[in-house]
């Protein structure tokens, strides 16, 4: 059983704690003042400490730097801060904290933070939909949010937010909660050929067009009655636009040679990193189907402003590596937590999941390499200032072209999916 010594002299909530975290199987001792709490951690028998740094007798952040100047072997410690700000967190984690958690206290991700931290799983996480989406509160309200629509089977559901923020992600999550046993179809509409987008998404007949050899489903009639994920759907060109509105409209699709009607029983799940309103008053994206698409509609806020997800993310991405290569298991030290805290995470959750594969690739022992990390793509050599030019000549092209995929990749002479491959190796987004 893991021990916790929990600091906190609050009587209500130190009982609320002691009952939930006795509950969720953890041995707690509990101790009202920072004397206290130091003397039982100088004992050395609790295997995580969690410590309120509003305290009567002394402060938490003071009582940790006592116990580390008498050099206590202090376990991982989590810390319950008052104020919420990322300055208080990064004094904290500069003095060796491995975690905190802001006030109001939610006691949910105080219990993932600390299964985390023991090193142990969440006990329901194999069952679907609840891997979490993160910790924070949006994350959360998401979740719950997701779980009410898992209801509306075939309400079309728009996914937005910047690149790298998870919309993927959490279109799977909300397929497991609604039909884990139904397909999950994903299709890149920015990364597919325009001429083959059609054929991709509603199929044809034998002999429809040259080279169409036999009669082959599109994606929508491979969802079945699971899910259709169309990422990217402001790059939808706008021939199509007006089929898929029928489509989305009557539930039913002809495949192209075809005169049969077809039912489409999939819900329709969309995401783009664009602004769609703005897209449709530009005229590249049709009103109408944009308020089909957006009956039900949700926001994934960026990573900056979601700073508690950042170091659980990290966690679980070095967890992972560690369990893809177990011979290299590397850990994070609280100068890795506050370095990671600091940055802003422009390409989001995509950004911070790269760079921790980079630090553990990079790293030695148990050591991440993550100043190594951040400094790979150093512009240095041939290579690299190719590459540099090439991300420069896409980034002009784009802002060139209005941002429009078609017209960029015909600017450069490649295709769409070659364009879109490049901008995600160079990290390029489109948002002006
Ligand atoms: N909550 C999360 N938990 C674990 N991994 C995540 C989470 N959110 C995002 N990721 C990881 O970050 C990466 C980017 O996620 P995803 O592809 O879902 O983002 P996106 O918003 O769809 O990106 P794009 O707009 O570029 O298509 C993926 O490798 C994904 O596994």
């Amino acid at each position: 059983m893991i021990r916790v010594c929990l600091i906190e002299d609050d009587p209500i909530m130190g009982e609320a704690l002691v009952q939930r975290l006795e509950l969720e199987g953890f041995a707690v001792v509990w101790h009202c003042t920072g004397g206290d709490g130091m003397r039982a951690l100088a004992a050395g028998t609790a295997d995580l400490a969690v410590i309120d740094v509003n305290l009567p007798d002394l402060s938490g952040a003071d009582l940790f730097a006592r116990l580390l100047d008498e050099r206590v072997r202090i376990p991982p410690s989590l810390f319950i801060t008052g104020y919420g700000t990322i300055e208080d967190a990064v004094r904290l984690l500069k003095l060796g904290a491995a975690d905190y958690l802001t006030k109001p206290l939610d006691p949910t991700a105080l219990i993932a933070k600390l299964r985390a931290l023991a090193g142990v799983h969440d006990g329901g996480r194999d069952r679907p939909g609840d891997e979490p989406l993160g910790i924070s509160a949006s994350m959360r309200h998401l979740a719950g949010e997701l779980t009410r629509m898992a209801r509306h089977a075939q309400t079309p559901l728009l996914i937005g937010g910047e690149s790298g923020v998870g919309k993927e992600v959490v279109a799977r999550y909300l397929h497991r909660l609604q039909c884990p046993d139904a397909p999950f179809v994903a299709v890149n509409c920015a990364a597919l050929p325009e001429t083959l987008i059609e054929a991709e998404l509603f199929g044809h007949e034998k002999g429809a067009f040259t080279g169409a050899d036999r009669r082959r489903a599109g994606v929508f009639e491979q969802a079945g009655s699971g899910i259709l994920f169309l990422d990217e759907i402001g790059d939808m060109p706008l021939a199509l636009q007006s089929r898929l509105l029928r489509v989305v409209q009557g539930r039913q699709l002809t495949r192209i040679g075809g005169s049969e009607s077809v039912a489409v029983p999939a819900r329709l799940v969309c995401a783009t990193h664009q602004d769609l309103a703005a897209l449709v008053r530009e005229g590249r994206f049709r009103e109408d189907l944009y308020y089909r698409v957006r009956v039900l509609e949700i926001r994934i806020p960026p990573l900056r402003e979601r700073p508690e997800d950042i170091l659980w993310l990290a966690e679980r991405f070095v967890a992972d590596y560690g369990r893809r290569v177990p011979q290299e298991r590397r850990v994070l030290t609280s100068e890795d937590r506050e370095r990671l805290l600091m940055h802003t995470w422009p390409g989001n959750v995509r950004e911070l999941q790269h760079t921790l594969e980079r630090a553990c690739i990079l790293g030695r022992g148990e050591r991440l390499a993550l100043d190594d990390a951040r400094d790979a793509p150093a512009q240095t050599g041939l290579k690299a200032q190719a590459q540099a030019s090439e991300r420069a000549a896409i980034e002009a092209a784009l802002a060139e072209q209005d941002f429009s995929m078609t017209a960029t990749a015909a600017r450069l002479g490649i295709s769409r999916k070659t364009l879109w491959q490049k901008m995600k190796r160079y990290g390029v987004t489109r948002l002006r």
